[in-house]
C-alpha cells in the first residue's frame, strides 16, 4: 500500500477541503452531541475506576486509553471498554506508528526518515497503517450494516451519509478518509493527553482553583445529575480555569508547518516564497502587552473575555479540526470527575513546574495521584 499524499495533515487545496469540511459537519450535528454526550458519561466513569483512595496512581497510561477512546467516539460513535481487543489492536498500531513515522505521509521528511530507519522498519510502519485502515474498513461496513444513515452521530455516519457521486470525487475515496482518521488517532494522541493529565495537574497544584470549581459544579447541578453540555454556560468558573491552563501551561506549543506561495515582508523581514514558516502558539498567549501578569496562573482574569491572543488549537483554516468537540470533551470530562472526586497528589511537596517536551506536547513531570470520593 502507498500513504504518499493521503489523509488530511500533510495535504493541501481540494483534498484538504473536501476532508476538513467532512470532519467538521460531523461534528455539528445535535446528534453527533448527544452521542458524544453519552458516550463521555460512561468513559468518566470508567477512566476514574483505574484510580483508588488508598493507592496513588500515575494518570498517564489511562489517560493516553481516554484519548484515544475519544476520538473513537468522535469517529465511530462509541467509546471501547478499556480491556477491550480492539481497543488493543488499536493502542499498538497507534503508538507504533506516532513513535516511528508520524511524518510518513509527506514525501520530503518521508525520505529524511527512510535515512533513519531500515527498509523492513519502514514496511513496518506502512504494515501498521495498513492494518488500520482494515479495522476502518470494517467499521464502515459494520455501520452500513446498521443503517443510521438518518441521524449521523460521528464521522463514519457523516461519510456514508454522502451521495454516490460526492464520494466519487477522490479527495473523499475510501482509502484518503480512513486516513484522514489515522492522522486524527495521531493529532490527538499526545496533544489531548497532554492537555488533560496538564488541567489535572493545576487542579492538584492549585486545590483552592479544584474547591472553588467543584463548588460551582454542586450548585449548578444540585442532586447527582451528571453535568451536561447545557451547563457549559453556567459553569463559568470551571470554563476560565480550563482555559487559564491552556493559555499559560500551553501543552501544545508549535503550529502545524506551512509553506508561502508567494514571498511576503513582516517587519521589515523578507520571507521568500516556498519558506517553511512554524509559529509559536505560546508567544501571544504570554505577551505582556495583551495580558496582566501572564505568568500568573488566574482563572479569574477569564471574567473579562479576551479577544486577542489566546490560541491553543492554532489559527486560520489549518485550525485544529477537532477544536469545536475538545471543547466540549474537555469540559464534560473535568466538570464529572470533579463532581465525584477530590484529586490529591501523593506528595504536594512534589509537583515541579518544570515541564517535559515529547516533540509535540508538553507534560507536566511524571505524578501520581489519588481520587477520594467526596458527597455531594
Ligand atoms: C486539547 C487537545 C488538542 C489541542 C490543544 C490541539 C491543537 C492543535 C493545533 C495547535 C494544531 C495545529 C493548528 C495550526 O497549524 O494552526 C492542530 C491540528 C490538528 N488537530 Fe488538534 N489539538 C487537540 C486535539 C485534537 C483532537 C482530539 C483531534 C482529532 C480528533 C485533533 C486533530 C487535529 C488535526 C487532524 C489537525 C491538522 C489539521 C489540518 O492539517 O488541517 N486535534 N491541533
Amino acid at each position: 500500500m502507498s500513504v504518499y499524499g493521503l489523509g488530511i495533515v500533510w495535504a493541501n487545496g481540494h483534498q484538504w477541503k473536501e476532508l476538513n469540511k467532512l470532519i467538521l459537519q460531523s461534528q455539528q450535528t445535535a446528534t453527533f452531541q448527544q452521542n458524544m454526550q453519552q458516550e463521555l458519561t460512561q468513559e468518566v466513569n470508567e477512566l476514574c475506576k483505574c484510580f483508588s483512595p488508598d493507592n496513588a496512581t500515575d494518570p498517564l497510561d489511562c489517560f493516553y486509553d481516554s484519548t484515544l477512546n475519544v476520538v473513537s467516539i468522535m469517529v465511530f460513535g462509541k467509546r471501547f471498554q478499556y480491556n477491550d481487543l480492539e481497543l488493543n489492536t488499536l493502542r499498538s498500531s497507534i503508538k507504533y506508528i506516532f513513535k516511528n513515522g508520524q511524518s510518513l505521509g509527506r514525501k520530503e521528511t518521508f525520505f529524511s526518515w527512510l535515512a533513519l530507519f531500515t527498509k523492513s522498519q519502514v514496511n513496518e510502519v506502512v504494515g501498521e497503517i495498513d492494518k488500520l485502515h482494515g479495522f476502518m474498513k470494517q467499521k464502515l461496513e459494520n455501520h452500513a450494516m446498521e443503517n443510521n444513515k438518518k441521524l449521523p452521530h460521528d464521522l463514519l455516519a457523516a461519510y456514508l451519509n454522502l451521495s454516490e457521486s460526492e464520494r466519487k470525487d477522490r479527495a473523499l475515496s475510501e482509502e484518503n478518509v480512513f486516513q484522514a482518521i489515522v492522522d486524527m488517532y495521531i493529532a490527538a494522541y499526545d496533544t489531548y493527553t497532554a492537555t488533560m493529565i496538564m488541567i489535572v495537574f493545576y487542579l492538584l497544584k492549585y486545590p483552592d482553583v479544584q474547591r472553588k470549581c467543584r463548588e460551582e459544579i454542586h450548585k449548578v447541578c444540585k442532586g447527582k445529575r451528571p453535568v451536561t453540555i447545557d451547563d457549559k454556560d453556567k459553569l463559568c468558573y470551571v470554563e476560565s480555569t480550563i482555559k487559564e491552563v491552556l493559555r499559560i501551561a500551553k501543552p501544545v506549543v508549535l503550529a502545524i508547518y506551512r509553506t508561502i506561495e508567494r514571498s511576503i515582508t513582516v517587519e521589515g523581514y523578507n520571507i521568500p516564497a516556498k519558506s517553511i514558516i512554524l509559529f509559536d502558539l505560546n508567544d501571544p498567549q504570554i505577551d505582556p502587552t495583551l495580558w496582566d501578569n501572564p505568568d500568573v496562573f488566574d482563572p479569574d482574569r477569564w471574567t473579562n473575555p479576551h479577544k486577542n491572543g489566546y490560541i491553543p488549537f492554532g489559527l486560520g483554516p489549518r485550525r485544529c479540526v477537532g477544536a469545536p468537540t475538545i471543547d466540549l470533551t474537555l469540559f464534560l470530562m473535568i466538570t464529572n470527575i470533579l463532581q465525584k472526586f477530590e484529586l490529591v497528589p501523593e506528595d504536594e511537596k512534589n509537583l515541579p513546574m518544570e515541564k517535559e517536551w515529547s516533540g509535540i506536547a508538553l507534560f507536566p513531570k511524571p505524578f501520581k495521584m489519588f481520587m477520594k470520593p467526596v458527597d455531594y
